[in-house]
């Protein structure tokens, strides 16, 4: 299996800056708007885009992380592990929700990750970024801030690592 880079760790950043000015354009600044990070992954990218947003407009955006596994349509575990994680909840309630992934592929972890934000409140708007958009949906998701993207063939893998947990910011494409 050979890797291909396709995005290096200065466009990579150069995506996330973009994205970021993007959301602030859409929202019309800062207010009110909550980024959930879908693990794992995007956890890391939502925390990177929404520091971007506290240096540009000067307030705390807040940062939730969710973890969809038990959502997805293909667990049967629905009811009492709903996944998400109680300390890491904060009020979404009529606030503009950013999700934020590594990958949009199928769109199943999409949908999942809207059925576990909607269990916990009804946000005045839920909007989508994502690294990478990689095509070949089966469900009708799209994303409103992409960073780049990337066609596939269905048996091709995007990898996206990140500083955090990865040592190094890079998106390669796995053939
Ligand atoms: O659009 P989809 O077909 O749902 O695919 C995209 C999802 O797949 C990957 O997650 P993965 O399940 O590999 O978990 P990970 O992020 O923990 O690696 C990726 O991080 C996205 O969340
Ligand atoms: O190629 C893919 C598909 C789903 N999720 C990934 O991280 N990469």
């Amino acid at each position: 299996m050979a890797n291909k880079v396709v995005l290096d760790s200065a466009s990579l950043q150069r995506a996330l800056t973009r994205i970021t000015y993007e959301i602030l354009e859409r929202n019309k600044g800062g207010q009110g708007l909550v980024l959930v990070g879908i693990k794992t992954r995007g956890e890391y990218l939502a925390h990177r885009i929404a520091n971007r947003l506290e240096q540009l407009e000067k307030e705390t955006i807040p940062v939730m992380a969710i973890d969809v596994t038990n959502y997805r349509d293909d667990v049967l575990a629905h009811g009492d592990h709903l996944g998400l994680d109680e300390k890491d909840s904060i009020n979404i309630v009529d606030k503009n929700i950013v999700l934020v992934d590594d990958v949009l592929f199928t769109g199943r972890t999409i949908r999942a990750a809207l059925d576990a934000l909607i269990h916990i409140g009804r946000p005045k708007s839920i909007s989508l970024a994502v690294l990478v958009d990689r095509g070949h949906r089966e469900l009708p998701i799209r994303a409103d801030f992409v960073g780049k993207n990337i066609p596939t063939a269905q048996n091709e893998k995007i990898q996206v690592s990140v500083e955090e947990i990865d040592g190094k910011d890079a998106v390669e494409i796995i053939h």
